[in-house]
């Protein structure tokens, strides 16, 4: 009897409803990455490393706040749906008529107006389901297309340590398998529920039109279904919970791999990283032969229950015409009526689960969007221009004047806003660092004092465990770009690459730009000039090939402040001479903290900071620090030794 339509029993849980009361805590305090705001959650504490869901009053408020926007669309859905419902009751109805109009031998022609309201009632339902189907999609897709782009916008202002709390793969997988899933049942299941909830509603006022007792005769399956409901959902939830992380671990596993290719290649860690793969394929796929074998029971007992309504009925129909109470048409229409409630109680049973899982995912989304609100300050959210991997957004009036200001920072690599991995180290400690406009200041030290990490904090790409980093008293994300050690290329042309920073830059700004970091004759030499292809797949280009572009697109974003970390590092004597020139270009009046391996490039900065072991142990000029024979004297006689 019963089907599953459009019930497919793979796991894709939530970690929402994985959370019970107990486990159910708010994340961290303070404006980093745990922050604490209304309606966020964690799951547990298998998950406490993973960004936060929201709950479902924050999901509710979403919905109905989307929803208030628009009730013209909201209204004509509904009642497209509710005429689509009442349509449905006709061929019942016309059914009974004609069997009673045989029962009492009325001939041919009683027949004729019967199955002339039923032609009608289809054509009037076939109608109105169209345009449900049409108002509802309107409604909702762009809801899913709105609540994607603020999550993807969420995801690139949110510091680097913070969107990457549980992996990658936790953010990936809401953007893409959340996506699809919400999309997917916006697209079907939401119309479908409705419609169904609607046509069951028509089916019950119905059996209650024909005689009270045909209803009475339906109610015993009920409380069977909501049983059969209740235990489905209860046992589904950890199944789903665990199956979508065990999803999340799996894409986070194959990522992983991709992003190392070449570490994988180089020590042959091909077979343990095919392993680690296959254990987190197996993991995922238990969860789904767990959840097949639960939807498998659900649909059985929910037979059980349609059998159980359907024999009542009869019985009802049975006794009732024996004692002349009711007519055999009318008993042939209460139980059609009942044999047509199976489908839209199994479309409700059945895409409950779909909206069930539809509604994690909203919630995941929610809980980036709403903890990006949170940790990012509004000025570093919405306006995501990109140079390499920090993002950078135009100075304001209120911020012309202002420093970038490094107050005592300290961090300690481990979990965002946590207090680090027990036995950590801090990588960076009590730093402090005031860069007025205009002003360069340079970072010295050796390899693992902390230069990276201090570039990365300055950035506002991680979250600082104590101190702060701010521009005229508010945190820096968005306001500051950085050119890390291995800018990134995307697919696409150069001029496309260049216009990431400024999607308006027209032709002579590109040139321009280019023209100001050196990199014109290399470009204009490529095989199409900036129309050439390249990033992954396209036409290869050298290191400092790369840091060239990264200069021009840092040009043409024009930040207020910029991070330089160690941009000129790579290429040889003559394009590092080149390469020093084009970050001179780029940081030409603009305020610029300077990490660089090559003293040369940091003899002229304002100040000059030494770092030791993640601490500041020695400050001043170049002349200052020649003359105090500290740290510094000792790193420049060394290098300067290894220059000539
Ligand atoms: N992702 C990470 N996880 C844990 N520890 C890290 C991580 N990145 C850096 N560290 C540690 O933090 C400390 C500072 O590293 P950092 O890369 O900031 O130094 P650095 O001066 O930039 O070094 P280099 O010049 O070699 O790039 C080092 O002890 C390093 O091992």
């Amino acid at each position: 009897m019963s089907t599953a339509p459009g019930q497919t029993a793979s796991v894709r849980g939530s970690q929402e409803a994985a959370a019970s009361p107990a486990d159910v805590s708010e994340i961290g305090s303070g404006a980093s990455a745990g922050a604490t705001y209304p309606g966020a959650i964690a799951s547990d504490a298998a998950t406490a490393r993973l960004l936060p869901v929201a709950d479902n009053r924050r999901c509710l408020a979403w919905a109905t706040g989307y929803a208030r926007r628009r009730p013209g669309l909201l209204a004509a859905a509904l009642g497209a749906m509710v005429v689509t419902a009442a349509m449905g009751l006709a061929a019942p109805l016309a059914t009974g008529e004609i069997v009673q109009a045989l029962v009492e031998r009325r001939g041919r022609g009683a027949a004729i107006g019967p199955v002339i309201r039923l032609a009608l009632a289809v054509l009037v339902g076939a109608l109105a389901a169209r345009a449900a189907g049409r108002l509802s999609a309107r409604l909702v897709l762009p809801a899913v297309a709105e609540l994607r782009e603020d999550v993807l916008a969420a995801a690139v202002a949110l510091p680097v340590d913070v969107a990457e709390a549980g992996g990658s793969g936790d953010l990936i997988s809401r953007v893409c398998n959340d996506v699809d899933q919400i999309t997917d049942a916006a697209q079907e299941s939401l119309a479908d529920f409705t419609s169904a909830a609607l046509a069951i509603c028509a089916a019950f006022i119905g059996l209650a039109a024909l005689d009270w007792r045909f209803l009475l005769a339906a109610l015993p399956a009920v409380p069977i279904q909501l049983w059969t409901l209740r235990w489905y959902l209860r046992s589904s939830r950890p199944v789903y919970a665990a199956g979508r992380i065990a999803e999340g671990r799996r894409t986070e596993s194959l990522l992983g791999t991709f992003a190392a290719l070449p570490t994988v290649r180089a020590l042959r860690l091909g077979p343990a990283r095919r392993a680690a793969a296959a254990q987190s394929s197996l993991d995922a796929v238990s969860y789904e032969i767990q959840a097949t074998r639960l939807a498998t029971r659900f649909y059985g007992r929910l037979n059980g229950a349609e059998l159980i309504g359907l024999g009542t009925i009869l019985a009802t129909a049975a006794v009732l015409i024996h004692d002349g109470g009711t007519t055999v048409g009318a008993a042939t229409s209460a139980a059609l009526f009942f044999v047509g409630l199976f489908n839209p109680i199994n479309t409700v049973l059945g895409v409950f689960d779909d909206l069930q899982q539809a509604g994690a995912g909203i919630a995941r989304l929610l809980g980036v969007r709403d903890h990006a609100a949170v940790v990012v300050p509004a000025s570093g959210r919405g306006a995501a221009a990109d140079t390499d991997t920090a993002t950078a957004t135009a100075d304001t009036d209120a911020d012309a004047d202002a420093s970038l200001v490094i107050d005592e920072v300290s961090f300690r690599y481990g979990p965002p806003g946590g207090p680090g991995r027990p036995g950590t180290p801090e990588a960076v400690s009590g730093i402090s660092i005031d860069i007025a406009p205009d002003r360069h200041v340079a970072v010295v030290g050796v390899s693992g004092s902390g230069k990276s990490t201090l570039a990365g904090l300055a950035a506002g790409l991680y979250t600082p465990g104590s101190g702060s980093v701010t521009i005229g008293g508010t945190p820096v994300a968005g306001r500051v770009a950085l050119i890390a050690q291995q800018p990134h290329l995307f697919a696409g042309t150069v001029a496309d690459n260049l216009r990431l920073a400024a999607p308006k830059a027209d032709d002579a700004q590109i040139s321009a730009a280019l023209t100001a970091t050196g990199a014109l004759p290399w470009v204009s030499a490529l095989p199409q000039g900036t129309d050439t292809l390249i990033g992954a797949g396209g036409h290869p280009l050298t290191g400092g090939q790369a840091q060239h572009l990264a200069l021009a697109r840092l040009l043409l974003l024009d930040p207020p402040f910029v991070i330089l970390d160690e941009a000129t590092a790579e290429g040889g004597s003559d394009a590092a001479r080149s390469l020093d020139a084009a970050a001179r270009a780029a940081i030409r009046d603009r305020g610029a903290l300077i990490i660089a391996h090559r003293l040369s490039q940091v003899v002229a900065a304002a100040q000059i900071v030494v770092l030791a072991d993640g601490r500041a142990v020695e400050r001043g000029t170049h002349d200052e620090l020649l003359a105090a024979d500290g740290h510094y004297a000792h790193l420049w006689q060394a290098w300067s030794r290894h220059r000539t």
